[in-house]
Parts: C-alpha cells; sequence; structure tokens
C-alpha cells in the first residue's frame, strides 16, 4: 500500500515555511485507514504493552483505534486544562509554536510498559514531551509509533534512546 497517496502536502501552512501533511485524506478512505492502523497494530502488539498513551488532537486518530484493536488501555495526554483532576504537565515547543501538555496522575501505574503513538513526528517536542509525563509517572517507554516521520527536521537527541516506528518517512 502507497500509504503516501493519502496523505496530502499543503505549503506555508500553518506558518510560512512549514509543509504541512494533512491525513485527513487517509483518514476519510475507511479500508486505508483500518489497513494503517492495522500495521501499526502489529508493532504495537509486539512490543508486549500495558498501556497504550497519545497526545490529542491527532495522536487519539492513531492511538484509540490501535488500543481498541490490541484490548489495551488508553490515555490521553492533552493540552493543558483540559483534563479535570490531579494532573502533572509540562511546556514544549514544537514545529510551529509553543504549547503544554498534561497527563491525569493516576494514569499511568509505575511500571507499566507504555507505548506512545502519535500522527506524525516533526521537531520531536510533542514526543519528548509526553516521554517525560509518561516517566514522571513511572511508566517505562517501550517504544513510539508514528504514522509520519519527518526525517528531514531534526529531532536531535531526544529519541535516541528509545526504540521508534514509523509508517511514512519523509526525507
Ligand atoms: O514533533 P513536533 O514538532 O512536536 O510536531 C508534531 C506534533 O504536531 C502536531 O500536533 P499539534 O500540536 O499541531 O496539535 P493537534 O494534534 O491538536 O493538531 C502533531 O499532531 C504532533 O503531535
Ligand atoms: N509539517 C507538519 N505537518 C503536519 N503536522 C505537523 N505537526 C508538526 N509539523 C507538522
Amino acid at each position: 500500500m502507497d500509504y503516501k497517496e493519502h496523505i496530502q502536502i499543503i505549503n506555508d501552512y500553518p506558518v510560512k515555511g512549514v509543509q504541512f501533511k494533512d491525513i485527513t485524506p487517509l483518514m476519510q478512505n475507511g479500508e486505508v485507514y483500518q489497513q494503517a492502523i492495522d500495521e501499526m497494530a502489529v508493532y504495537v502488539k509486539s512490543k508486549n504493552v500495558d498501556v497504550i498513551a497519545a497526545p490529542e488532537a491527532r495522536g487519539f486518530v492513531v492511538g484509540c483505534p490501535i488500543a481498541y484493536t490490541l484490548n489495551k488501555s488508553f490515555v490521553p495526554v492533552r493540552k493543558s486544562g483540559k483534563l479535570p483532576r490531579m494532573v502533572v504537565e509540562t511546556n514544549y515547543g514544537l514545529e510551529y509554536g509553543k504549547a503544554s501538555l498534561a497527563i491525569h496522575k493516576d494514569a499511568i501505574n509505575p511500571g507499566d510498559r507504555v507505548l506512545i503513538t502519535d500522527d506524525l513526528l516533526a521537531t520531536g517536542g510533542t514526543i519528548d514531551a509526553t516521554i517525560q509525563l509518561v516517566e514522571e509517572l513511572g511508566g517505562e517507554v517501550v517504544g513510539c509509533a508514528f504514522l509520519i516521520e519527518l526525517a528531514y527536521l531534526e529531532h536531535g537527541e531526544k529519541l535516541q534512546n528509545y526504540d521508534v516506528y514509523s509508517l511514512m518517512t519523509y526525507n
């Protein structure tokens, strides 16, 4: 399957210089969306996970169906101010701005094997922040799975100690 046929590239969105990779055409094709999720789920299953965690909003698009398929827990990592109970939170930078993410304090048990999913890896700011939150709660990050990796951007050393899977890579 050539998944890239179902990704649309928009230049200078949301800010000048960014080549935005739009995953909505892939999601709009039920067969392709299902096949992409099933393929990612094979990787996730191989990591023998307890929990799947994902940052909002597009991370949920991949994390929830993978968790459902594998009958595993799903933990939402949300932009600050959106979770109603006690949280830990952190600030971070991403390809086109800054934000902060939070996770419920009781979402992860110490020693849980946690797999983090997101639609896209760009500078790595979002995944780095998500890893920090999971580890602060004592979770072990056993892998990170993306639909898309932008290999032309520098994620520096952020992910060098983690197992990374990407369904599509743009060089
Ligand atoms: O590697 P990075 O430079 O951190 O960029 C990747 C992140 O950017 C996008 O999320 P965004 O914050 O735009 O939010 P959304 O999912 O709510 O659209 C995308 O879904 C990733 O989470
Ligand atoms: N280039 C990009 N396309 C889509 N989502 C993104 N999130 C961060 N960078 C992005």
